[in-house]
């Protein structure tokens, strides 16, 4: 494709040398750059792209979008436009893939807690009728059971627009109808899903995180407010009515609204609500019925989960027989509540706990599914959200009975000072809680699983899915499932020995 028809609806301000060569891919980053390449200077929070102007040459780059006319060209053609914003670059990327979000029928989830086990869910329903499916989040970027690589190495909840664009166009591509996405705040802020037409929009829950980036609470909920003013008079909006914040988007919304709930009177309500190890059960009461689901993720949390997916499979006129074949199919969504096989006497579990409000819930949950100790290991993620150290570590003291703060992503921070923070919190709201410090993960998740008794309940929270641990200077290989595994056989082969 040549570099004119990309910038069919770009403001262009100056430009040099030939506009009509052939452009065979778009990069943003100089390190992901190919051969015959349109690089795309941006200037973003922590660089310039324009300072790698001459390293995207070297990788092969024909052409750049520049917003600031550069010193040596590189032997590259450069178009000048005001802003490289990720508005002009979805037009560029649209013109280049052919525009493949106008062929597909997207569904966001927007929301603090729940948005991946959502979008899981949300897939299985429209799996359930019949549809291909792709999902964009946290865990994986799918269309239909194949995994699809950005390639961009920055494990984005929501890829950038340039990703964006290319996953829709191989999703496009392999005949994919629907894809439900995770949209997080920073998405919003950063027009990473400017321009998309959402068929809907599924709102989970607001609590606090991220006040790193938006500073402020009120300034957190109008971003995820922001998605739904945006929604346009055609599509839906499938808000949780317990959470007080869906008021305020329910009054800015032009989408048709459906509200669910299990305390306030929504549309879509939970009803004898039953909680197993195994699962949770419920009826789900509609204006014109009500049905019984039984589902195999537990957790009162999967209850508002699954209640803001079935509203979603309602507003998209599928049979609630069918929503519900979609959701008891799914077995669980990897590191959530995810029980790690191996202890049999006690339970071990693997959870993406990582705000205050997904801690809560998940202590909340496991403290009704054992009559003795609940033994927890937690840290918090280095470069983010400071405020929430000391909540969570409040809670831990509130809630656990025994605790081993840890390291969680340190990223360039000190891991002690994290865990200082967090122990700040904890020793506040209980003096006479008990609790360890170990900066180690692995040792701390050796120790607590080494510490369990019979019917005990053993947490590990803030990873999940994740295989990587983020320190200042590396990233390992690091998977709490695999630790805790390994550390219940060394367990059950010790006590062997002792035998
Ligand atoms: C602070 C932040 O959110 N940054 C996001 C933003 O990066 P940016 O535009 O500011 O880029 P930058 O790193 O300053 O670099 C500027 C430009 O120089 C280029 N560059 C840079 C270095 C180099 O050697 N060569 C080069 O060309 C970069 O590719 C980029 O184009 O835009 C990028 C593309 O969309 C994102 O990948 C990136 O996410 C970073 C990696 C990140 O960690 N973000 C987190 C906080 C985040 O977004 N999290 C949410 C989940 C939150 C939730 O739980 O809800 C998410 O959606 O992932
Ligand atoms: N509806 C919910 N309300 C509160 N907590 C929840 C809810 N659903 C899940 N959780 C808790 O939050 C954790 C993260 O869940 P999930 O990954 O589905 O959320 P997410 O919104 O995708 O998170 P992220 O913002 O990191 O992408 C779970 O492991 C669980 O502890
Ligand atoms: N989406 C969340 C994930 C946090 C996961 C936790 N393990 C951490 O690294 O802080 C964030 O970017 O804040
Ligand atoms: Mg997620």
């Amino acid at each position: 494709m040549n570099l004119r028809d990309l910038l069919i609806n770009i403001p262009v301000q100056q430009s040099s040398g030939n506009l009509l060569l052939n452009i065979s891919g778009i990069a943003q980053d100089s390190r992901s750059v190919k051969p015959g390449d349109l690089f795309l200077c941006v200037k973003g929070a922590r660089f310039n792209g324009h300072h790698y102007l001459k390293q995207a040459a070297e990788a092969g780059a024909v052409a750049a979008i520049v917003s600031e006319w550069p010193t040596c060209d590189f032997g590259l053609t450069l178009v000048l436009v005001p802003e490289v914003t990720n508005p002009v670059i979805k037009e560029i990327a649209g013109a280049f893939y052919g525009y493949p979000d106008r062929r597909l029928k997207l569904i966001g989830v927007v929301g603090t807690n729940g948005k991946t086990t959502s979008t899981y869910l949300m897939k299985s329903i429209l799996e359930a009728a019949g549809h291909k499916v792709g999902l964009i989040g946290t865990i994986a970027n799918l269309a239909g059971d194949q995994s699809i690589e950005t390639g961009n190495g920055s494990h984005n909840t929501t890829p950038g627009v340039l990703e964006l664009q290319k996953l829709f166009a191989a999703m496009a591509e392999a005949g994919i109808q629907y894809v439900v996405m995770e949209v997080s705040s920073h998405s919003i802020a950063q027009d990473r899903v400017w321009g998309l037409s959402f068929i809907g929009g599924i709102f989970t829950n607001i609590t606090q995180d991220h006040l790193d980036y938006h500073k402020t609470f009120a300034e957190y909920l109008k971003v995820k407010s922001r998605f739904f003013v945006e929604l346009p008079q055609t599509a839906w909006a499938v808000l949780n009515l317990d959470d007080p914040h869906s008021n305020g988007m329910i009054s800015q919304t032009s989408a048709r609204v459906l509200t669910y709930g299990i305390e306030h009177p929504a549309q879509i309500k939970a009803e004898d609500v039953s909680l197993e190890h195994t699962g949770v059960s419920y009826h789900v009461c509609m204006p014109d019925g009500k049905i019984k689901l039984n589902l195999h993720l537990t957790g009162y949390f999967n209850v508002y989960n699954s209640l803001g997916v079935f509203g979603a499979g309602l507003a998209l006129g599928i049979e609630p027989a069918t929503i519900k074949i979609g959701l008891e199919k799914v077995m669980g969504v990897p590191g959530r509540f995810q029980t790690v096989p191996g202890a049999s006497s006690f339970g071990v579990i693997v959870d993406y706990a990582h705000t205050p409000d997904g801690l809560e819930n998940i202590l909340a949950t496991a403290r009704r599914l054992t009559s003795q100790r609940l033994l927890l290991v937690f840290g918090c993620g280095g470069d983010r959200d400071r405020t929430k150290r000391p909540l969570m570590g409040e809670l831990a003291a509130k809630m656990s009975d025994f605790t081993i703060i840890t390291s969680d992503n340190p990223r360039t921070e000190n891991p002690l000072s994290i865990i200082q923070e967090i122990e700040a919190g904890f020793k506040k709201a209980n003096p006479a809680a008990s609790y360890q410090v170990e900066p180690d993960r692995e040792k701390a998740i050796r120790k607590i699983i080494g510490l369990a008794n019979d019917s005990d309940i053993v947490i590990i929270a803030g990873k999940g899915h994740e295989t990587y641990q983020e320190f200042a200077d590396r990233t390992i290989h690091f998977d709490d499932r695999e630790i805790a595994r390994a550390a219940l056989e060394e367990r059950l082969n010790d006590r062997n020995r002792v035998k």
